[in-house]
């Protein structure tokens, strides 16, 4: 087990913490050392997740953060906001590297992050030190650092959807508009009556209109990228499926761009990276194509008759939008080729 590195998470009963898991069981590099509960420890996490039997047999940690550092070298946070915020100062304190799932660590404003999280905000200097692990964007930035704060599910989608025309000046970000929507499981394993099934079945809903906590951070990425303040108008809807995230962004388009155009404009940008996939003409992505996968599609129609472009992107919330994505992270972080432990071909149908 010589340069193997030892991996804990924390939050492991929780969706984010279980497709962790399920990646890293089969990354090659790693191995895990703790799986932790606040709330189970000494118990069997296939007694909650009986998809895990026999399969994960270590017993549940606590959270200790000596006996952590112990045990392991990288702790995945997979925790709720306002816990990560807490947690991730004492586990660096430790000397052990992190990768936090949460929203605690992606504002680096932490006046922003109080208003739209309504937590108290983490220190400064930890949001200052936090490397924002978009990793198709910013993958040279989390290379050997020891604290990487994961990207949101919806801003994944949409940032990966719209970062190509917006350096290229080809989109003005002033006129965009995102309607976004998100299986349930973004919710995480917790009840609620949003999630009841009889409520969330054959119904489709808009919540949390100009007030999700996920609009700063695609403003925060998208001000940085175009070089000029941007704000935007994004609206987040709950469909009755498990799984997936689809964004569709409005912009006007500076000039006239064709299809093909922003299909070579886009291919060009993501060469080499396996992750991103772009739709050929005519076609737009659906989220069983990345259905259990890292992968996130991205589909176009450039409309001259309106100056407008609409863009269409799919990622799996809990894959790119979360657990994969944290695993790209982990691998650019120690120098590891971005996709080990994540080749896993999406589920279909
Ligand atoms: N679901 C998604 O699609 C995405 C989620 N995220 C973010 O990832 C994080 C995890 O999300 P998700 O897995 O869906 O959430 P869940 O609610 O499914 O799981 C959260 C886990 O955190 C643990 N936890 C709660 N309180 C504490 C505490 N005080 N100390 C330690 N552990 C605690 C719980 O486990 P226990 O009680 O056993 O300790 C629970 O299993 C959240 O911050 C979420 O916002 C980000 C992108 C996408
Ligand atoms: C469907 C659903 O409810 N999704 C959640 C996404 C939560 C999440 O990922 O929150 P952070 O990125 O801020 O940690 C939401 O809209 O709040």
């Amino acid at each position: 087990m010589g340069n193997t590195l030892r991996v804990a998470i924390i939050g492991s009963t929780g969706y984010g913490g279980v497709e962790l898991i399920r990646f890293l069981l089969g990354h090659p590099n790693i191995q895990i050392t703790s799986v932790i509960s606040s709330s189970s420890s000494g118990s069997l996490l296939g007694d909650g997740f009986p998809h895990l039997r026999d399969i994960v047999t270590d017993l549940l940690d606590g959270v200790d953060v000596p006996l952590i550092r112990e045990k392991s070298d990288l702790v995945f946070t997979a925790t709720p906001s306002g816990v990560s915020a807490k947690l991730v100062p004492q586990l660096l304190e430790a000397g052990l590297k992190v990768i936090d799932l949460s929203g605690d660590f992606r504002l680096k404003d932490g006046a922003l992050y109080e208003q739209w999280y309504k937590h108290d905000a983490p220190p400064q200097e930890l949001l200052n030190e936090a490397v924002y692990g978009l990793a198709e964007i910013y993958g040279e930035e989390v290379r050997d650092v020891p604290f990487i704060s994961n990207p949101g599910c919806y801003p994944t989608a949409t940032l990966l959807g719209l970062i190509p025309a917006v350096k290229a000046g080809w989109i003005d970000p002033a006129t965009l508009i995102v309607d976004a929507k998100s299986g349930v499981s973004g919710a995480g394993r917790g009840l609620g009556l949003t999630v009841h099934y009889s409520e969330m079945n054959e119904n489709f809903l808009a919540y949390k209109v100009n007030q999700h906590q996920h609009i700063p951070e695609i403003e925060q990425v998208l001000t940085r990228e175009a070089g000029k303040p941007v704000t935007t108008t994004f609206t987040t809807h709950l469909v009755p499926m498990t799984r997936g995230i689809l964004c569709t962004m409005y912009a006007s388009v500076n000039g006239n761009r064709t299809n093909a155009e922003f299909i070579q404009l886009y291919s060009e940008f993501y060469k080499g990276r396996k992750f991103v996939r772009i739709s050929p003409e005519g076609k737009w992505p659906a989220t069983k194509e990345v259905w259990g996968s890292n992968y996130c599609n991205i589909g176009f129609a450039a409309d001259a008759r309106t100056g407008r472009v609409t863009i269409v992107s799919v990622i799996d919330n809990l894959v790119k939008g979360a657990a994969g994505q944290a695993i790209q992270n982990m691998n650019l972080m120690m120098g590891w080729n971005e996709a080990l432990g994540l080749e896993l071909t999406p589920a279909f149908p």
